[in-house]
């Protein structure tokens, strides 16, 4: 009975749309194309049951690996004989939904070998990488030393003699530690370390190092590798080898020293090439802006499942005789509504950072440097920002679905611990924070100068309008103009900015300045990069957006994503008098109203993500709605079911339950 009205709910929920959510599946995917083959791959390892994963809480370690292990090589397999192409092969691993060596092959070992090695090294390397004749992983950070890069302590001490490097560990610190990939899988390494030349530091530069045999696996000698043990959650991230390495005096030829940016010749001399320094940073700002894209996706899986869930869920009340679904509840919808909206928010900001990385790479080939810190700090602070929101929002969403988001079969613990680490790899959140800090500090001061500001910072040009102009709104219904709150989020990020760059030039040392105001810092860079966001999805509704009903849901969410931040950071806009007290009430009042008009589409905005069951490994996030007999289904499957009698019972309960009727009869 339960089972069939749970389905009603959501049959009921998608007669309600009012928008083509077909339409709205292509803008999501990114173009018909795109769509095309997310869904068909997305149906191939959903139909396969190698790619099964709902056992992945209940299995020890070693199984785990090794079905991870299964599951790469199949995915390998069928990538083959299918003869995908690389972006098919990308979505089929995506789809596989299952964090492993391949990842850090495929998403750092090869865009570092592309990235800093010179053509030979890349015609060298590349191909046997894209056959998988080796497994890279990508080796930096250490046990002493993850967020100062600078403060690595592996050596790479030519040898003029020999025309080699000696690649060393000299402390228990300078053990890599963390590397994915690196603890049972890979073959080879990038292995970031210090050159050293005729007993001078040149500074860190990446190596190609073979850890492993290609006969049997064993580790070269001087090698000592291995896991560093189990993380947060079953399951989990636990499928992936994050491992520990060392070195005693390996040697390796000259040639396997990445040599874009730094060559050291024959003779062992050091010749710096024209282009930045920081392209030895270049793999980790295309791997942040590959994360961007990521947390939609992370958020979006989370938000499906809780509105799905709010929408069969009833609690309390009458409507109809029923109860009333838990997502008619202007608290639900208050806490669910603006994550949806930030997952259609950082999808769009997602698809123009991608453009932005084309951009810059573009550039650098063509010798232009001038847009790279721009990059850095976009690719940093959008990383920062979105990965931050993504992994608080998982948790949310666990909250949103009440008692059974806690169970395992919601999907929901695991997504958390698998995601929560995003907040860390590829720069700590706050690291990444200050960089944007230090980068708007720069260019605030550098105004006077005639340093134009690019790109993200264009605005600041308006230094002067925007550190006075008023916000422009009279009644409710100027909220919902874009260019109102664009300029709003601007005067915001303006005057914060400003403020800090006052504060900082009391100190005599900026160092100091830096330390003492970081706090402060990290919030003038969350205003920055809120803007980003906001006047990226603002844009996006400028162009061409086909389909009946799509670009009024998307204004209704770009307008609930503004405003839900105005009203989180209240404090921030009234504070540089950015807006007065009653325009920030009139902006609550738009809020209420747009969560009206986003309710009845609430089921098909998270449809249109087009997301399998399979992919969503949830109960409560199921196509159908049919949440209460699954549950059932899933918790009998539990092996603490398997027998009606627990394990122990003999042992350990029944000399209890014995001792106590003693105890009772005395
Ligand atoms: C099923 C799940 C799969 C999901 C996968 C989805 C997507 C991902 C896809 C592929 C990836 C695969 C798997 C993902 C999973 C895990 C991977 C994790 C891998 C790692 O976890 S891998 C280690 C990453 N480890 C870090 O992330 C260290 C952070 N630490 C730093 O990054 C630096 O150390 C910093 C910046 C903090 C300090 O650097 P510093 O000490 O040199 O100091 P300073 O601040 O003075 O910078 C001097 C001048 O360089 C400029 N500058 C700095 N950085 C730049 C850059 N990148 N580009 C251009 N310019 C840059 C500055 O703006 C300044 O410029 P200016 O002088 O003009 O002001
Ligand atoms: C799951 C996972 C996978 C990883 N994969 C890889 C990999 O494949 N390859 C690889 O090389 N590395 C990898 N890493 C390592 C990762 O990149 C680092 O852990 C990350 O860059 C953070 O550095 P840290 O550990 O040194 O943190 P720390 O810098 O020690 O951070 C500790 C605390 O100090 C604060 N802090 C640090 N510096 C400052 C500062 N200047 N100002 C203010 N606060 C500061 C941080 O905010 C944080 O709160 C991985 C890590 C994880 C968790």
């Amino acid at each position: 009975m339960e089972a069939e009205a749970a389905v009603d709910y959501l049959v009921d929920e998608r007669s309600k749309a009012q928008f083509d959510i077909d339409a709205m599946k292509i803008i999501w995917a990114g173009g018909k194309h795109e769509f095309e083959v997310s869904d068909r791959m997305a149906r191939l390892v959903a139909s396969d049951p190698v790619f099964r994963k709902d056992n992945r809480a209940i299995l020890d370690r070693k199984e785990l690996f090794k079905n991870t292990l299964r599951k790469a090589a199949h995915a390998w397999k069928r990538i083959i004989e299918l003869r995908l192409s690389e972006q098919e092969a990308s979505k089929l691993r995506f789809f596989v939904d299952e964090p492993a060596y391949t990842d850090l092959h495929w998403g750092m070992f090869i865009p570092v070998i592309k990235g800093q090695g010179t053509e030979e090294q890349r015609k060298k390397w590349l191909p046997m990488a894209y056959r998988m004749q080796i497994i890279g992983c990508y080796a930096q950070t250490e046990l002493g030393h993850g967020s100062n890069v600078q403060g690595l302590e592996t050596t790479a001490t030519f040898d003029p003699e020999l025309d080699e490097f000696v690649i060393h560990s000299p402390t228990l610190t300078s053990s890599k530690w963390w590397p994915g990939g690196l603890g049972r899988a890979s073959t080879h390494a990038v292995v970031f370390a210090r050159l050293i030349t005729d007993g001078k530091d040149h500074g860190i530069n990446g190596f190609i190092v073979q850890l492993r045999s290609l006969d049997d696996h064993l580790p070269l000698p001087g090698i000592i590798i291995g896991d560093i043990g189990m993380k947060f959650g079953n399951g989990a991230y636990n499928t992936m080898d994050n491992g520990f390495l060392r070195f005693d005096h390996v040697r390796i030829p000259r040639d396997q020293m990445l040599m874009r940016v730094k060559q050291v010749t024959r003779e062992g001399k050091v010749v710096q090439s024209d282009v930045p320094w920081q392209l030895l940073y270049g793999t980790m700002v295309y791997v942040r802006q590959t994360i961007v894209a990521d947390a939609s996706c992370a958020l979006s899986r989370a938000v499906c499942i809780a509105t799905r869930y709010s929408a069969v869920r009833r609690q309390f009340g009458s409507q109809n005789g029923h109860e009333t679904q838990v997502i008619d509840y202007r608290t639900q919808q208050s806490r669910l509504f603006p994550l949806l909206a930030s997952a259609y928010a950082f999808r769009f900001v997602g698809e123009w950072l991608k453009w932005l990385y084309m951009d810059v790479t573009q550039r650098l080939q063509a010798r232009d440097f001038s847009t790279l810190p721009e990059a850095h700090a976009c690719t940093a602070g959008l990383k920062s920002l979105t990965t931050s929101v993504t992994a608080d929002a998982i948790e949310e969403c666990r909250k949103l679905c009440g008692g059974h988001g806690y169970l395992c079969s919601s999907g929901l613990p695991e997504l958390f611990a698998v995601y929560v680490p995003a907040c860390t790899y590829e720069g700590d959140n706050i690291v990444l924070l200050l960089q944007v800090a230090r980068f708007l500090m720069k260019t605030v001061s550098q105004l006077g100068s005639g340093e134009r500001p690019v790109g993200t910072t264009t605005y600041l040009l308006r230094l002067e309008h925007l550190l006075q102009c008023p916000c422009d709104v009279q009644g409710a219904e100027d909220w919902l103009k874009p260019d109102v709150v664009v300029q709003l989020f601007e005067a915001r990020s303006a005057r914060m900015t400003v403020a800090c760059a006052k504060s900082l030039s009391k100190f005599s040392k900026p160092e100091d300045g830096f330390m003492d105001l970081s706090a402060d810092l990290v919030s003038v860079a969350t205003a920055h990069c809120q803007l980003i966001v906001v006047s990226k999805f603002v844009e996006k509704l400028q162009q061409d957006i086909p389909g009946e009903g799509v670009k009024q849901q998307l204004e209704a969410l770009c307008s609930i994503y503004a405003l839900s931040l105005l009203k989180k950071h209240l404090g921030d806009f009234l504070s540089t008098s950015c807006i007065t007290s009653k325009q920030a009430s009139l902006a609550n009042d738009v809020l209420r109203s747009l969560y009206s008009q986003v309710r009845p589409n609430a089921i098909a905005l998270v449809d249109a993500f087009n997301y399998t069951d399979h992919f969503l490994g949830s109960v409560l996030g199921r196509y159908d709605g049919n949440v209460y007999p699954k549950l059932y289904e899933e918790a009998l499957k539990d092996p603490l079911n398997e027998s009606v009698v627990p394990d122990g019972y003999h042992e350990y309960l029944q000399p209890v339950l014995k001792q106590r009727l003693r105890t009772a009869r005395l």
